[in-house]
């Protein structure tokens, strides 16, 4: 299990300053939630310390190693991201065996046909998926390949942006209960953006707050049921969003 150190993370595009000396420790194991208004950055953090965008200033550590000291076979085998749409992530044309047999490829990894039995095994898929293709799948059914894909290559971190929105929320609990099971069982460490804070208390243990490409507030998932905020905005926020849940 490895710990995530991210340390006044700052980005601009172009003129536009977008986040500002953001800074957090999520420890390892932890599932961490990034929330906020839309814009306020939480995606932008999570392309640049994957070094999906290297254009930034600060410092993202993984364990003991910064982000930028690894090679990028190193970073793929550390740290891997799961996407909100997993239609848009997967090439409709490429099989599921062609997903999944990529990374082992690409990381020299052997046993391949053991390891893609064994990686939709644990997403809960059967394995004569290996010959479907994307558009042959529920959408929960994609984004169970899209997990085994991050997680083939027996990563210690993963990178969640929105991994349950695009989804209907029957099958979003579901996603939501595989995603802590494999947290579990595998010892990953989860940094995760949603803008549903009802996620964030099932899943996380801690959560900042981020507003205009700042964090306002780093808060203990049991601040969300009695508003337990300090800060103005994170109150505000929390506020909200428990009265929408009320009006359910
Ligand atoms: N590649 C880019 N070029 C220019 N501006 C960008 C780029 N990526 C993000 N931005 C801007 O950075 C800001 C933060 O975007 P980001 O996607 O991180 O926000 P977010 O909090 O994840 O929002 P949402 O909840 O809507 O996904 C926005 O103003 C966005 O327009």
């Amino acid at each position: 299990m490895k710990p995530v150190v991210i340390s006044d993370l700052s980005v601009a595009f172009g003129a536009l300053r977008v986040l500002h000396d953001v800074s957090f420790d999520v420890a390892a194991g932890e599932c961490f939630g990034l929330v906020g208004e839309s814009g306020s950055g939480k995606s932008t953090v999570l392309r640049c310390a994957s070094m999906l965008w290297s254009k930034w200033t600060g410092e993202v550590r993984i364990g003991d190693r910064s982000v930028r000291e690894m090679s990028a076979a190193d970073r793929c085998r550390t740290l891997q991201m799961v996407f909100q749409d997993p239609f848009g992530s997967l090439h409709p044309r490429h099989s599921i065996r062609t997903v999944l047999s990529e990374p082992l490829k690409i990381q020299n990894i052997p046993d391949r046909d053991d390891r893609m039995a064994q990686a939709l095994c644990d997403v809960g898929l059967p394995v004569d998926f290996l010959d479907r293709y994307p558009h042959q799948l529920s959408g929960g059914q994609r984004q169970r390949v899209a997990i085994a894909r991050a997680l083939i290559v027996e990563p210690d971190v993963l990178f969640l942006d929105e991994p349950t929105s695009a989804l209907d929320v029957s099958v979003q609990a579901e996603i939501i209960n595989l995603l802590m099971r494999l947290r579990g069982e595998k010892g990953l460490t989860y940094v995760m953006v949603s803008h549903d804070l009802a996620v964030i208390d099932h899943m996380c243990d801690r959560f900042a707050v981020m507003q205009a490409g700042r964090v306002v507030e780093v808060l203990n998932r049991e601040a969300i049921a009695g508003n337990g905020a300090t800060q103005a905005y994170a109150r505000d926020l929390i506020d909200a969003s428990l009265e929408y849940e009320r009006a359910l």
